[in-house]
């Protein structure tokens, strides 16, 4: 059974269509305020949109568009919600927290507990079944909200940065449970993490301003980026331009050198974007001699340590945009680099993937 949603929320300036395959994880990724735990809240019912609709198969859970509304409360929808923090049930151990759900769905006593056993020993939880919450981890008690969220064998699982509240130790461990729960169910995950978006989704969708920027395939939008902030994920600076013979033409005319994706044949005047690497810029102090191509003025905005080597942040105020450069800190030294210097950064075109926008 395939899950469609198409909704708008005027207030949170909220429009968005998407929908899941069977057996289908999905990433959602974005900036802060993007909308991303907005497009949950409407999918779980606790918030309700001033139109659209969604269904799973043929349950609808809810429809606002038309004559006669339909509007299915959360624990109706066969959505589970798994937050940020555990939020277990204090004075019940994980045992009960687990067969909380099969309970109030009108499971006998010790179908529950089975139920909650089998689940816990989903989530690699089993010897915890008899601790409360207070005596749990951090990582131990969202194992044991994931092992409570399927028991109560939802048809879509939607998870809110499942992964942000743990410490760096704890998240390898939940996050290969959840790759091996996550399997052939549906599933939406929300995260700021690149990592879980390649260890756990199919498809990954960027959203921005409340609106879907770019989606497909996880290593085709994390590889092959088309908006600023996957570009920025990805590590990868990012032009936007229409096609031209070598390379895109950006918006204030100037060409901008690159390789063409070979298994593509570009209309001219198509859309398209070049995407680079911090590694593949260069920083010049004054004029650049030899080839001109892809050489334009910026001024230094930051000045940041990264791995072994300084990574150069600059806006390039004819593209409207910031870029990156990564040069040794020896470089970095002799141009004397600081904030608020104008410079050159030259792109070499080798290094320059141009493919449609
Ligand atoms: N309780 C609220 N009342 C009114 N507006 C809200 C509320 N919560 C969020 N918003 C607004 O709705 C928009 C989307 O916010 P949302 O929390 O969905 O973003 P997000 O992508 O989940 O962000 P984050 O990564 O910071 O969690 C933002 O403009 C935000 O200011």
């Amino acid at each position: 059974m395939s899950f469609e949603l198409q909704a708008s929320l005027g207030a949170r300036n909220f429009d968005m269509s998407l929908s899941l395959r069977d057996g289908e994880t999905v990433a959602i990724l974005g900036p802060n305020g993007a909308g991303k735990s907005t497009l949950l809240g409407v999918i779980a019912g606790l918030l309700r949109p001033d139109s659209g609709a969604a269904r799973i198969g043929d349950k609808e859970l809810f429809n606002l568009d038309g004559g006669s509304h339909h509007w299915s409360p959360p624990h109706q929808r066969g959505t589970a919600l798994l937050a940020q923090e555990a939020l277990l049930f204090p004075h019940l151990n994980a045992l009960d927290n687990v067969a909380f759900g099969p309970r109030s769905a009108g499971a006998s006593k010790a179908a529950a507990r089975e139920a909650a056993q089998h689940w816990l020993t989903e989530v690699d939880a089993l010897p915890l079944a008899h601790r409360k919450p207070a005596q749990l981890s951090g990582g131990q008690a969202q194992r044991i909200a994931v092992a409570r969220a399927l028991a109560a064998e939802p048809e879509l699982l939607l998870l809110d940065e499942p992964m942000a509240a743990l410490d760096i130790h704890a998240a390898p461990l939940l996050r290969r449970v959840l790759k091996r729960v996550l399997k052939d169910r549906k599933a939406i995950i929300v995260t700021h993490d690149v990592l879980d978006a390649y260890m756990l989704a199919h498809r990954v969708i960027v959203v921005e301003k409340g609106r879907i920027a770019e989606q497909g395939p996880t290593r085709q939008v994390l590889e092959r980026p088309r908006s600023q902030f996957a570009a920025g994920l990805a590590g990868l600076n990012l032009i936007s331009g229409t096609i031209a013979k070598d390379g895109i033409t950006t918006p204030d005319g100037q060409v901008f050198a690159g390789q063409h994706d070979p298994d593509w044949s570009p209309l001219p005047g198509q859309a398209g974007v070049a995407a680079f690497p911090p590694s593949s810029v260069s920083v010049f102090l004054g004029d650049v001699h030899g080839s001109p191509r892809n050489a334009f003025p910026v001024t230094v905005t930051d000045l940041e340590r990264h791995g072994d080597q300084i990574r150069v942040r600059a806006s390039a105020g004819a593209l409207a945009q910031a870029l990156s450069a990564d040069i040794t800190p020896a470089a970095s030294a002799d141009l004397g680099l600081v904030p608020g210097m104008d410079v050159r950064f030259v792109v070499k075109s080798a290094l320059v993937s141009v493919y449609p926008a």
